[in-house]
């Protein structure tokens, strides 16, 4: 974990936004993908995300083998949630390690949750996704989503060796269609992938990021 470059890190803070103002989309308008019953989030954009991240994610349906839909878990978060969640994790690492320093929870919580202020949900830069056969079942990728790397071991990290060779094949399954359309993935969670927010361009090398906070009942 010690290489992995986290969201806290200041090689992603650091990065500017130059938000172009595109407008929320809502997939569930798309056509082409399933859509997960876990509700993980209320909020009013759960299943948008940026014009430019849905075109991406629309191009992935296309490529992504025959029988297998993307299934679609949670998109634009309310900043309200983001930080509730945030302060929910970091009093639990804190409770498991009352010895860690703030620099070090904050890092450590940033391998699940992001640090409010940079967060790409609320950017609705970012997509929590799976894979589901067409009758809407999902498919084993090794770990529930939003499995935390205590519960899960480790296994929620897209490399982890701890999952079986099927769960294997569909996260490179999820991997090929999804990076061939252009999105990232957070190496800590196979279930989440992003474009246009800081670790998109970090990961690009993109001279900034082009979303930032957005409000769902306002365009940006
Ligand atoms: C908690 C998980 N669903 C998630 O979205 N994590 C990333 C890192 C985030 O908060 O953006
Ligand atoms: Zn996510």
């Amino acid at each position: 974990m010690t290489d992995l470059v986290l969201l806290a890190d200041p090689q992603i803070t650091e990065i500017g936004v130059e938000e172009v103002g595109e407008p929320l989309v809502d997939l569930r308008e798309l056509g082409g993908f399933a859509f997960s019953h876990l509700k993980v989030n209320e909020g009013p954009a759960w299943s948008s995300v940026r014009r430019g991240v849905a075109d991406r994610l629309l191009h992935a349906t296309e490529l992504v083998p025959a029988g297998v839909r993307l299934m679609i878990v949670e998109g634009h978060r309310e900043p309200a949630v983001q930080r509730r969640h945030f302060d929910a994790y970091c009093a639990e690492l804190r409770t498991a390690d009352p010895d860690l320093t703030d620099l070090q929870l904050r890092r450590l919580a940033s391998r699940y949750i992001s640090p409010p202020e940079v967060a790409p949900h609320v950017a609705g830069a970012a997509i929590d996704l799976t894979l589901a056969d067409v009758a809407g079942r999902p498919l084993d990728l090794g770990t529930a989503v939003n499995a935390t790397p205590e519960e899960s071991e480790g296994a929620c990290y897209f490399d982890a060796a701890n999952i079986s060779s099927q769960a294997r094949e569909h996260r490179a399954t999820l991997a090929d269609a999804l990076g061939a359309a252009g999105l990232v993935n957070y190496p800590t969670e196979w279930w989440h992938w992003s474009f246009g927010d800081r670790y998109w361009a970090w990961s690009t090398r993109a001279r900034c990021a082009l979303y930032g906070p957005v409000d769902a009942d306002r365009p940006a």
